[in-house]
């Protein structure tokens, strides 16, 4: 596996985080799915964002894309708000469902989206090559499996050397060699100065990230290093220390 980036030219914003977040309250069907969330994440990371399904995850990344209406709060990305023009090239955004255009094949749908970034062949043979298909580069995307057009979706997003990443979910049905391969190349464009943001709900994925974001009910329950978490809470399987926080919250609540 081959990184992709190049570092980042100077930047005078450098030192700020990359993801900046206060009092972000968002409701969603009439009901909140994020509550009073507060965090900033620095750039060159690896950050998991875990939690339950419909706890919020997708809601927290679209409002860090800038695709989603929030009721209050501020989101700022790479020191401009989120969603505001300048950013649209710097964050690259891959949803669960996979966004390639199935009639062409997967060389050539990375080679579109790495026209729009200015680049070259080179770079999508990497990135082809990055997310295991090169085997495959010349198939039609509409003939491949649902695990196949999800790392080609993810191709067309690390095509275009975004500095800051927000994957959802990226690594479900996939087989363990190529997740274990997916995680070296995101620590590899983290070293490399890429900030990265990715949910899963598998906590055994977790321990892949420098910090965590734990969420439950809209509520960020902790934002802590997998360490941290095993120390506070006293358990080394992180999916129990999951089970403690949220323990430990509802007796919080319920005083
Ligand atoms: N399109 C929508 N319209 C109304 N409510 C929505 C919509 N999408 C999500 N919600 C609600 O917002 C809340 C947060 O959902 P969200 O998709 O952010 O959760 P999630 O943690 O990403 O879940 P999952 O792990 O299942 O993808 C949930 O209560 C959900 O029902």
């Amino acid at each position: 596996m081959t990184g992709t980036s190049e570092p980042f030219a100077a930047d005078p914003l450098a030192g700020a985080a990359a993801v900046e977040i206060q009092g972000l309250t968002v409701r969603r069907g009439g009901a909140p799915a994020l509550r009073d969330v507060n965090l900033s994440i620095p750039r060159g990371t690896v950050t998991g964002l875990l939690g339950p399904s419909g706890c919020g995850k997708t809601t927290l990344m679209r409002c860090i894309v800038g695709t989603q209406i929030v009721e209050s709060g501020t989101v700022t990305v790479l020191g401009q708000p989120a969603g505001s023009a300048p950013l649209r090239r710097r964050v690259g955004y891959v949803t669960q469902d996979p966004s390639v255009y199935l009639d062409i094949s997967i060389r050539d749908n990375v080679r579109y989206f790495a026209s729009l970034y200015g680049r070259g062949n080179d770079a999508v043979a990497e990135t082809i090559e990055a997310v295991g298909l090169t085997t495959h580069a010349h198939h039609t995307a509409g003939a491949l499996s649902g695990g196949q057009l999800s790392r080609v979706s993810l191709a067309c997003a690390l095509v275009g050397q975004p500095e800051v990443l927000v994957l959802d979910e990226p690594t479900v049905g996939l087989d363990p060699v190529l997740r274990a391969e997916l995680w070296e190349h995101f620590a590899s464009l983290a070293a490399s100065g890429t900030t990265l943001l990715i949910s899963s709900h598998v906590m055994d994925e977790a321990d892949h990230c420098e910090n965590l974001l734990l969420l439950r009910d809209g509520r960020l329950l902790a934002h802590v290093p997998p360490d941290e978490l095993r120390r506070r809470t006293g358990k080394s399987n992180l999916e129990q220390a999951f089970l403690v926080l949220i323990r430990d919250q509802q007796v919080g609540v319920q005083r």
